[in-house]
């Protein structure tokens, strides 16, 4: 388990003091994905780097598995940190060295085993990340997803207990980023492994993480579960960052179609809907449209994404119905919050 108690870190820089983090609580469960995101500057790597003791907490505690992190030294420091494994944005590879060669060297830099067993150590870790064939290439021949791949099987060579992700994914293209975060989650299920990844994007957050803080000026102003975050953002930060996410279109494509339609249709209701979990599975809305024949549904926008513990969507609907016939409305807007999707309308004529 990790334990941030009470952490505070002033740097003291050339200018004055730069307050960093500022009141840290947070615990990290073992076996989980942890996501920390933040704008730039809002402390994330000052945060990750406390846990291997490269940074120590002017104020407060960091607890990993029991150990004060800051009383270690020497040797002590050094065994601790092999219990760490690290990734970063950049990769940091070896460029004179090939795959297998930048895998065997923390096993080296640790003096394990001979250089034998330290071969075979790095080849079931280069097929681990699906790299096998590819053990005497040059870190220059390989794509960015490969380049990280072999920096997550290095970070694994010496066993460690916990992986921290330093905005693993930021320097890759989408499609591998959603590769390299398949495979973070499968060494996590596969090895029971802790990670703590540390992102500005919640989908890297949605694709993988179990629980998320959101970290602004160095404070945690939010944590929770994943899809408890995305249900019912709390603070005007975690609502833009959980925006980034749920919104396919453009706000402002929303907007557009919304005024259109309310141009061409006046009596009009938008609504946006907001399904969680197994709701996203169920045919709510045919049922409402089965229940009230006489409204009629026109699709504005939808989207839908997956996060480890169910999926999450929004879709922006128009309802209209006859005169005389609009109390129907209602009731269908009654029956979808009886089935615990959330209504929110958007606007209308009867507003
Ligand atoms: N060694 C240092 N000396 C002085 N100030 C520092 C030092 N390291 C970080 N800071 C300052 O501490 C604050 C938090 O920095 P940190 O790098 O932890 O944020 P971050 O969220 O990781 O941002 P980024 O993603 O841009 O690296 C920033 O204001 C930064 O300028």
């Amino acid at each position: 388990m990790i334990e941030f108690k009470d952490v505070s870190k002033t740097y003291q820089a050339k200018e004055g003091p730069v307050k960093a983090i500022t009141d840290v609580n947070l615990t990290i469960p073992d076996g989980k994905i942890y996501g920390i995101v933040g704008y730039s500057g809002a402390g994330k790597s000052t945060l990750i780097r406390m846990l291997n003791g490269l940074e120590t907490p002017t104020t407060g505690k960091v607890t990993v598995n029991g150990q004060n992190v800051s009383e270690l030294s020497g040797q002590r420091l050094r065994e601790e940190r092999l219990q760490i494994g690290m990734i970063f944005q950049h990769f940091d590879l070896l460029w004179s060295r090939t795959v297998l060669e930048n895998v065997e060297f923390p096993l080296e830099i640790a003096k394990k085993g001979n250089k034998k067993e330290r071969q075979k150590k790095a080849e079931e870790l280069v097929k681990l990340v699906g790299l096998q064939g590819r053990e005497n290439a040059y870190p220059s021949e390989l794509s960015g997803g490969q380049k990280q791949r072999v920096g997550i099987a290095r970070a694994l060579a010496n066993d460690p207990k916990i992986l921290l992700s330093d905005e693993a994914t930021s320097a890759l293209d989408p499609q591998t980023t959603d590769e390299v975060l398949e495979l973070l989650l499968d060494i996590n299920h596969r090895l029971g492994i802790t990670i703590v990844v540390i992102t500005h994007e919640m989908h890297v957050i949605r694709k993988i993480c179990d629980h998320v803080a959101v970290l602004d000026a160095g404070r945690i102003v939010e944590e929770g579960p994943v899809l408890d975050v995305f249900k019912h953002p709390q603070q005007a930060i975690t609502k833009r960052f959980v925006n980034q996410e749920t919104s396919t279109g453009s706000a402002q494509d929303t907007k557009t179609v919304v005024q259109q339609l309310l141009a061409s249709h006046p009596d009009g209701v938008i609504v946006k809907l907001t399904f969680h979990g197994d709701q996203a599975k169920l045919p709510i809305v045919s049922e409402m449209l089965r229940q009230f024949p006489e409204v009629d549904m026109s699709i504005i926008e939808g989207n839908i994404h997956q996060t480890t513990e169910g999926s999450i969507g929004s879709l922006y609907i128009q309802l209209e119905a006859e005169q005389g016939q609009q109390k129907q409305i209602q009731g269908a807007l009654d029956y979808l919050n009886t089935m615990r999707v959330e209504t929110e309308v958007i606007n209308s004529e009867q507003q």
